[in-house]
């Protein structure tokens, strides 16, 4: 399926059929592999949609508007060590904007520390809303990585590659709030692998044309969108686009995000497979480099196009 916006064609896809995710390997499963590939491509985004997690979106964002409604002194104690994970308050003209992230999700016990640090009496509800979400989103994540090697038609070794770009996992909680006064948040590609995002129902997301236009983004409520990120396009040689994204804040509703980042380990080199490289068309485009040292180059330069300047040739 897809619907016109502007003059951008927005993909929407479906890898679930009565219930049960595509056949790996099936003929349908290559042909979607093909139009998530096509799509991460030309856009560098998808809508997908997940009827089954309507109920448990809706219930996700019940609990996420409790945590931003705690004392902003209970949330000011989220403070991590990784740039951009504590809690921050942003503001673009009167509209505030805040964040939290919470790293390593994987690991048991963070999203528990997080709970308990924000809760200190306990809040078991939240705490497996969350991860219940988490583990659905890093599924997500899999699965399209899977299908990016097939709809190169990569040999199959490519799949531990793409599976260690996801070793780590970040969750991020943005809240943008209610002000007459609207704003735009700073336009922005995403440095991990690939974003799994959902909303509230209010809408703001958009996203930069390749030909330099911002449009819409309108999520359906049953629809996550996933957005390919600067590890990832360097990986494909650059011919998966990682989208510039911002948020236009329309002020009459509170919006709240959920995001899923997936991302490589500081340690892992990012090297492009051989077989997406050619002389005529194709020629390299990234060198090897490791994630961390693109990482470290961005947090010091928080340059926009720091994966180019960091490791383009
Ligand atoms: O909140 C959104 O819709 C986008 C958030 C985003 O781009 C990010 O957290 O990187
Ligand atoms: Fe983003």
């Amino acid at each position: 399926m897809t619907s016109e916006s502007e003059n951008m064609m927005i993909s929407c896809f479906d890898f679930w059929k009565d219930g049960k995710t595509l056949e790996e390997g099936s003929e349908e499963w290559k042909e979607m592999s093909m139009k998530v590939r096509e799509a991460c491509e030309s856009n560098g985004f998808f809508l997908l949609r997940c009827d089954d997690e309507v109920n448990s979106i809706e219930e996700l964002f019940k609990s996420v508007k409790t945590l931003f409604h705690l004392p902003q002194q209970t949330k000011e104690q989220h403070k991590s060590p990784t740039p951009f994970s504590s809690f921050s308050v942003h503001k673009f003209m009167n509209t505030v904007y805040e964040c939290f992230a919470i790293d390593d999700v994987l690991l048991s016990t963070s999203v528990e520390n997080f709970t308990n640090l924000m809760w200190p009496q306990g809040n078991p509800n939240f705490c497996e809303v969350l991860k219940g979400m988490n583990l659905k989103m890093t599924g997500i994540s899999s699965l399209v990585l899977k299908m990016i090697v097939e709809g190169y038609g990569l040999p199959k070794h490519y799949i531990s590659d793409v599976e260690n770009m996801k070793s780590c996992t970040q969750i991020r909680l943005n809240m943008y709030n209610t002000d007459p006064n609207k704003g735009a948040s700073n336009g922005h590609t995403d440095k991990d692998t690939l974003t799994v995002l959902c909303q509230n129902e209010v809408q703001g997301l958009q996203m930069l044309s390749k030909s330099g236009k911002w449009f819409d983004v309108e999520i359906p409520q049953n629809c996550f969108v996933v957005i390919v990120g600067d590890a990832l396009k360097a990986w494909s040689n650059g011919r998966l686009h990682a989208a510039t994204h911002r948020v236009m804040m329309n002020g009459e509703k509170e919006r709240f995000t959920f995001g899923n980042f997936v991302a490589p380990k500081d340690e892992m080199k990012i090297e492009v497979p051989g077989e997406l490289v050619d002389d005529k068309i194709h020629p390299l485009r990234y060198r090897p480099f490791h994630y961390g040292e693109f990482i470290n180059h961005f947090v010091s330069t928080r340059n926009h196009n720091a994966v180019d300047v960091f490791a383009g040739i």
